[in-house]
Parts: C-alpha cells; structure tokens; sequence
C-alpha cells in the first residue's frame, strides 16, 4: 500500500507556474531555474515528442563530423542531459495533431508518467494543456515570438521529414560548421526513422520495461507527418481545428499536418 501510494505521488503531476511537471523537476526547480548557459552552449528546446531524439542524433552527428563510432559512444540521454531532470535553444516544433497522437502512444507505455486513459479522455487533456511540460499552444507561440530576438534556430520536424539534408544543412551552419556532401549524405542516412529504431543509442532500449514498455507501443513509433488521421474522428478534427483557431490567432507560425 505505502509503495503504491509513494509510486502514485511520483506519477502525479504538480505545477510550476501552471505547467504540470514530474514530482522530481519540481523538487529542483531552483537549481534548475538557476542554470546558467556557457556562450558555446546549444540548448535543444523542444515540445514532448515533436522529435526531440532525431534532432539531438542530427546535432551530434554534425558534432562528431558524421563518425557513426563516436556517436555509438554512449545513450542519447547521456550525451544530451536533460535539464530538467536536474539535468540541462532550439525550438523543435512538430504540429499538434501529430505530436498529440505520439504523446498520446508515448503516455501509454511510459509507466512513470500518468495513464493517458482513453484516446477520447487524452484528447481533452492535451487540448487543455494539462500534460507534462504544458500546453502545446503556449510553447510553440512563446519560442515562435522570441525566435529572432536571440540567437535561435527554429525547426519543424514535418520540414526535417520533407528535406532532412537542406535542413541538416541549416543545423549545421547554425552551429558554425562545415561538413562537405559526403559527410552530410552520410548524416542524412543515419538519422533516418529507420536507422534510429534500429540504433539501441537512440531507441531507448536500455531503458527497463518497468520504465518505458515499448511492447506497449515503441519508442520509435511511426516517425511520420499525418498519423493523426488514423486517429482523429471527423468530428474531434473539426472541434480540434475550431479550437486551435481560437488559441493560435495572432501568431504568424504554420504547420504542415501533412506531406
Ligand atoms: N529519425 C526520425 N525520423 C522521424 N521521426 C523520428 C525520428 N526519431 C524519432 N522520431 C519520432 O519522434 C517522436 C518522438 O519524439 P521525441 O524524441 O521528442 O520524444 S521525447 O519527448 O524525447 O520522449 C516519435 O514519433 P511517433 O512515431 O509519431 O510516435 C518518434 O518515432
């Protein structure tokens, strides 16, 4: 009972500001908020599940110069810490429909992040923005709205899908680099959907089953742009768009939903 109870609390979301966050970022919230940056620092500033493994693979790989063994040399967690798990921009932006369903998939298998319940119930939830990390709408307009006041590259995952090596091309530059054809063709090979799944550095298969169940659905899931549409009903379409209307009027950002 005592650890049941003790794992409840853990999966509970509580608040920082109003956005729900894991029980542990919010115990080290301070430290977290404190965190202070290097000049030659490149934060990865992303939405949950709008392709935050792929453009940490593709950073890494620009890093490295496209040597696939010194990318081997560890986890992608590890040679990316997160910040926020007490742990450490670059906006990645994946369209909502997309990223719902994902993150719909990704709560249903991750067991230490509240149950997503039925596809209808998470439907609300993400609308609402009560999922971990917060409102999908908030995050795209707050990063689009600051993006030519800093020094930010602004990245859309339906854009890297269309054209991975002009926009590895732009990463790349981004990070004052020079690679030459060869090396980027190469880059554009390896982080494919289909490499990274197979890639135990990128497919989070070292992660235990009590954490992440991916024989509840994969890490690497579908990796496309459009899966929404084998899940949305005609009528939550029309009432998603109805709502997203509402909630991105006066921002000039726009999403592909598909290819
Ligand atoms: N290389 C590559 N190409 C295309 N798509 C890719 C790639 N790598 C990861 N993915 C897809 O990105 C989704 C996971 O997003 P994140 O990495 O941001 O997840 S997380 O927030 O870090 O848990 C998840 O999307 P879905 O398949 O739609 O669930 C992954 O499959």
């Amino acid at each position: 009972m005592a650890l049941a109870a003790a794992l409840e609390g853990q999966l509970q979301l509580r608040e920082v500001s109003g956005i729900p966050l894991q029980a542990s970022t919010v115990d080290n919230w301070s430290q977290i908020q404190n965190f202070e940056a290097k000049p030659d620092d490149l934060l990865i500033c992303t939405y949950p599940k709008s392709g935050t493994t792929w453009i940490q693979e593709i950073v890494d790989m620009i890093e490295q110069n496209g040597d696939v063994e010194k990318c081997q040399r560890a986890i992608i967690q590890h040679r990316h810490p997160f910040i926020e798990w007490a742990r450490p921009p670059q906006p990645s932006a994946r369209n909502a429909k997309d990223c719902m369903v994902s993150y719909y998939h990704f709560q249903r298998m991750n067991q230490i992040l509240p149950d997503p319940g039925t596809w209808e119930e998470y439907f609300e939830t993400f609308i609402s923005g009560k999922v971990g990390w917060g409102s999908w709408f908030d995050h795209v307009k707050e990063w689009w709205e600051i993006k030519d006041r800093y020094q930010i590259l602004f990245l859309f995952y339906e854009d890297i899908k269309r054209d991975p090596k002009y926009e590895i091309q732009k990463v790349m530059k981004f990070m004052g680099k020079n690679l030459d054809e060869t090396v980027l063709d190469k880059i554009v090979q390896e982080t494919s959907f289909e490499k990274m799944k197979e890639n135990p550095m990128t497919n989070r298969s070292t992660v235990p089953k009590s954490i992440l169940d991916q024989s509840i659905s994969p890490f690497m899931r579908k990796g496309t742009v459009g899966d929404w549409k084998d899940h949305f009903t005609v009528a939550q379409n029309e009432r998603f768009d109805e709502i997203y209307r509402q909630k991105m009027k006066g921002t000039s950002i726009k999403f592909l939903t598909e290819l």
